[in-house]
Order: structure tokens, then sequence, then C-alpha cells
């Protein structure tokens, strides 16, 4: 960080602590959590996934501190093309759920969801490119599959005209794996990075090694803005802005990330404030015909009483802020 950390009880002081309800399931999580920070700067989001360890989870808080304590840096865009993210729902349910996003020209399918078979994903897929003809289609497995289920899902895949494939298998030799037996077989699909960037001690591996076609990014998860654009600027490969299903305060941030990138060649995943049943501002940051826009966003005071969770809950994010500030210190 290029600024003090601020006291410990500086933060503890100006923390939030809220819990969205979410429309549909989102990687098993109905509720989210997140602590919000308010600064001089403006806000800032601590979210990190409740089963994260302290040093992991830490990097998170970084971003959050980051986001209350120095001004988002000088856009290059005022607005960032965002894709709809369509969790792992019924074929049937695909209509109703992408409804909420309006117009969206990029639309991001979750695939390869525990309990699920490659014949759902098939439906769920088909369904889209039904209902969204002209639309850029991509997958995400998180991981889902082997390489073997891999290669055959993403051959079947393929017939309805995916842009790319986000982290089909875990690791990183794995997607260079995926990648190479999809080429030998005369399938270019691209390959995307995510939790090989954003859960590996060495976020630019997988450029280094040319293990995928693009890197996911994003703020919270690797430690912030700054951190985020040096990574960008090392990083041979394309990247896309993803967000960490933040709340609009985390969403503004990753804008702002987005919107200081040199180059944007895709859209970004950063239209899930659609996912919320309810957020903690009275203009949540949502799309307007794919476009996300870039500014700050200043949670609402009532929301942030109504969206307060049981006093449990307030402790327990208050002593993760405060083991995942000893780690930060501990460099
Ligand atoms: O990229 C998107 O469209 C939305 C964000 C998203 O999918 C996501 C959100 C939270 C945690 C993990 C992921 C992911 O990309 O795997
Ligand atoms: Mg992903």
């Amino acid at each position: 960080m290029s600024f003090e950390l601020p006291p410990l009880e500086e933060l503890l002081a100006n923390s939030h602590v809220v819990r969205l309800p979410m429309r549909v399931r989102f990687r098993g999580v109905t509720q989210r959590e997140a602590l919000l920070i308010n600064g001089p700067a403006g806000w800032g989001e601590f979210s990190a996934f409740t089963e994260y360890k302290p040093a992991e989870a830490a990097r998170w808080l970084a971003a959050g501190i980051e986001a209350a304590y120095q001004p988002f840096p000088e856009p290059l865009r005022t607005s960032i093309p965002v894709n709809a993210t369509l969790p792992a729902v019924d074929a049937k349910d695909v209509g109703a759920v992408l409804e909420r996003y309006d117009a969206p020209h990029t639309i991001k399918i979750k695939v390869a969801e525990k309990g699920q078979d490659l014949a759902q994903d098939l439906a769920r897929v088909a369904e889209t490119r039904r209902l969204y003809p002209q639309a850029a289609l991509r997958v995400d497995a998180n991981m889902g599959w082997d390489i073997n289920q891999a290669v055959q899902a993403l051959k079947a895949l393929s017939q309805y005209q995916l842009q790319y494939a986000e982290q089909p298998v875990p690791g990183i030799t794995g997607l260079a794996e995926v990648r190479e037996q999809l080429r030998n077989a005369g399938n270019p699909l691209k390959i995307a990075a995510d939790e090989a960037v954003r859960k590996h001690t060495d976020p630019l591996e997988v450029s280094r090694l040319g293990a995928a076609d693009l890197m996911i990014i994003k703020a919270q998860p690797l430690g912030g803005i700054d951190a985020v654009l040096e990574i960008a600027k090392q990083a041979e490969l394309d990247v896309v802005v993803s967000s960490a299903l933040d709340t609009s305060v985390g969403l503004a941030q990753a804008a702002a990330l987005a919107s200081a990138l040199p180059q944007l060649p895709y859209a970004c995943g950063l239209s899930t404030a659609t996912l919320f049943a309810n957020d903690i501002c009275a203009q949540p940051l949502l799309a307007t015909a794919g476009y996300l826009p870039v500014r700050r966003v200043e949670p609402d005071h009532q929301k942030l009483e109504t969206l307060r969770p049981r006093e449990d809950r307030v402790q327990w994010w208050m002593k993760r802020l405060e083991n995942c500030y000893a780690e930060l210190t501990r460099g």
C-alpha cells in the first residue's frame, strides 16, 4: 500500500457490518455478509468469503482500506462494459433470471455446479443462446471438472459459440492441458484463469507459463487497485475485471480499477448487484444496457441499520478485521 495503515481502533470505530439477501443462490451463498469501512476518501469493502483464513482474507482487507483511505485512480473511461452473470439455475429459469439485467450484450453462465451434470449445463447454455442469439456467451466452471470432463464438456458446449471458458479445472498446468487438448482437437476455445490467479502465491505465473489466453483479475482478492494495476501491467495476457460478489461499495472499487486499465478488450464481471434482493445504497451500482457507471457510492444510513445482521455476526466480523489487520502489520 502506498499509504499508512490506519490505526486498528479507527477502522473498528468506522466499520459497519451488513448482510444482503440474494435473489438466487450463488456459489452456495444465499446471504452475503460484508464489512464496510467509512474512511476519509470514501467507503471501502471487506467481504472475504466467511470460510477464508486470515492469510488470504487479509488481501481483501487491504483492498477495503485502500478504497476508504485513498482516492480512486484517474479514470480512462467513464463506464465499463459488463457481462450479466447467470448462476447454475434450471434451464426453465434462465429467462426469468436474465430478465433482471438490462439488455445484456455479454452473459457469463455458471457450469459444472456440484450435484449437476453436463446435460443440465448444455440445457442452460442452449436456453441462454436461444433467448439471446446475439450475445457473447462465456462459461465459468469454478474448477468443477477434471481434465477429461472439461475437454468433453467444452467440446459439446462449443456448439453454442463461446467467447471463452473460465477455470474449467483446478490449477495452472491443468488449464494448459485442457487448452492444449482442445487445440489438438481443432477447437480454439479461449481459456481464462481465475482461481489460478487469485488463489495462487504468484498471480503472474499463469501468464509467464502461457497456461491460459486471459486472466480474471479481482480488486478485493488481489489486494486492491494499486496491486492489481501492477499485476495487469506485468501480465502478458488480456485481463478481465470481475467482482467477488461485492456490495455496490466493492463494485465501485472494481469499476474504478477497470476504468484505469489501459486496455479493456472484454466485458467485465461487474453486474452482480443484480443478484442481490437488497443493497446498501439507495442507488445500487447497476448496469444500463450492459454498461456500469464509474462512480463512488454512498451507503444509505437507513439501509445500514436494516441490513445489519445479528450481534454475534457483527462481533465475528470485527474480530476478523482484527485478525486480518494483524496479518497486514506482520507484512
Ligand atoms: O464474473 C462474473 O460475472 C461475476 C463474478 C463471479 O462469477 C464470482 C463471484 C464471486 C466469487 C467467484 C466468482 C467467479 O468468477 O468465480
Ligand atoms: Mg470465476
